[in-house]
């Protein structure tokens, strides 16, 4: 299945049979309906990791004057070549200086770094390169005011920084869609800019449970187990720098889920809703069971099926109309290791798509390591968990090698915790050493 923007909307939930593409695809086109946010000013100062929403030119040159590159004497263009190398000093100029100053036959004056160049001068040379001639010099070696200086000779132009050099005005400095690193905020400071439009991140209500998760941390129950999902969960979306998380734990009664979900999306308006676990054949699946009571009332679009990937194989995506604003909720698998490879195949790739994260989410080629052929399964792409290694071939070229994990099954969550990447097997294909894989890298 191909999506474009004019598929219907009721189409997107209606039975599919899916590559792990395709999902991604999937995903993004409905969230893309229903889940925009409008991008915001911040001031720069807490725009660091944010992503630029327009694009920035300069509206100064920089330098915006010419200036001293050295600490040390600066001298018209005719005293820079002349012969005779002695000079009377005239009065400091220093980083900052607003006066003017009068151009004068052979008459030197003391700069400083940073220092606006005045009208009528040429060249700088740096203190160090002086010599004082009959006269007392300070700690730092500069000849007081009226005093004699020997300078050699220089090129006009030395040690000035000229206006534009590093930007000119109209210059584009950053584009939109860049993730603000340090040095940006540098630069737009630089330009004396105070707030940027980045783009917002969701607000997201993270739901785990069943009846099996133990709600508290005591010691564990008979036939109970700990929470692994919302802290992985809540960890991913974070590692996607996607912080406005509360994550809320539920049973598996459907209708008190269906009560919770409207309480809920009143009281915390969250863009998107994702959830974990209850979506499969078993009896008791309270979010696939409430999502269907909600579309059987008309209060939410949803599909729930099998997507053709190990792990992660059952899915199910809605849309919420409970409020007037509608809401997106991904319903991932309850195995731990199904939640983290259809977070990173499928979620964080719509995500990205949709919410402008500023993430890598695509895969890379790297060669499979292994002692034994591998085999995909015959009619799902696989996603195996690996290790990645930076060796070197015989030339010297850099090669990158992919190394698997654990075994397949998607409760080996320890596992997957030594792995950096998930390395994708494609139905029915079998891979003996050095084979190209595809690889994921996991949020970090
Ligand atoms: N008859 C069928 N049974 C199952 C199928 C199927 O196609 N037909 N698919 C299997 C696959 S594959 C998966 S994956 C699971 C997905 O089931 P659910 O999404 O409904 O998830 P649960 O049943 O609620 O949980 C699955 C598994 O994960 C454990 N779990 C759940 N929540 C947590 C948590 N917060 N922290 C740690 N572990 C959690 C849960 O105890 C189960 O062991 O369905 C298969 N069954
Ligand atoms: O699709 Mo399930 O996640 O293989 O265990």
């Amino acid at each position: 299945m191909m999506l474009s923007a004019e598929d219907n909307f009721s189409e997107l939930f209606s039975a599919h049979d899916e590559s792990p593409q395709q999902y991604a695809q999937r995903l993004t086109a409905i969230l893309q309906r229903v889940a925009f946010l409008a991008p915001h000013r911040v001031p720069l100062a807490d725009a660091l990791g944010q992503v630029l929403a327009e694009p920035i030119d300069a509206a100064l040159d920089s330098p915006s004057f010419d200036n001293s590159q050295m600490d040390g004497y600066v001298l018209t263009a005719a005293d820079a070549l002349s012969d005779a190398r002695e000079f009377t000093v005239g009065h400091d100029i220093p980083a900052g200086f607003q006066g003017s100053v009068d151009v004068c036959d052979r008459v030197v004056h003391p700069i400083m770094t940073g220092a606006p160049i005045p009208q009528g001068f040429s060249a700088v040379v740096p203190v160090e390169r002086s010599q004082a001639v009959d006269s007392e010099v300070d700690a730092q070696g500069f000849v007081a005011e009226g005093g004699r200086v020997r300078l050699p000779d220089v090129e006009p132009g030395t040690f000035v920084r000229t206006v534009g050099e590093d930007i000119r005005r109209g210059t584009r400095l950053v584009d939109a869609g860049t993730v603000l690193g340090a040095v940006h905020l540098g630069v737009l400071a630089g330009q004396g800019i105070g707030e940027v439009l980045v783009h917002r991140r969701p607000r997201v209500l993270v739901y785990t449970g069943g009846e099996e998760v133990q709600a508290d941390s005591d010691s564990l129950q008979a036939g109970k187990i700990y929470d692994a999902n919302a802290p992985l969960l809540t960890g991913l979306l974070a590692a996607d720098k996607i912080t406005e998380v509360t994550a809320r734990r539920i049973t598996d009664d459907a209708e008190e889920f269906q009560g919770i979900l409207a309480t809920d999306s009143a009281t915390y308006s969250p863009d998107l809703v994702v959830t974990c676990g209850g979506i499969s054949a078993g009896r008791y699946e309270v979010v696939r069971n409430a999502l269907n009571a909600l579309a059987k009332k008309g209060e939410a679009d949803c599909w729930f099926g099998h997507i053709s990937q190990q792990p992660g194989g059952p899915q199910g995506v809605s849309v919420l109309s409970l409020t007037e604003q509608r809401i997106p909720v991904i319903s991932l698998p309850g195995n731990p290791v199904s939640t983290l490879v259809t977070y990173t195949r499928a979620v964080r790739v719509a995500l990205n798509a949709v919410y402008f994260l500023g993430v890598t989410d695509q895969p890379v080629t790297a060669q499979l390591s292994t002692t034994d052929t591998v085999k995909g399964l015959d009619a799902k792409t696989q996603f195996r968990r690996g290790t990645t290694t930076m060796g070197f071939l015989p030339d010297g070229a850099a090669v990158l090698t992919a190394e698997i994990k654990g075994g397949a099954g998607s409760h080996l969550l320890h596992a997957a915790s030594e792995s950096n990447c998930l390395i994708e097997l494609e139905p029915g294909r079998e891979y003996k050493n050095k084979d190209a894989v595809r690889i994921w890298y996991l949020p970090d």
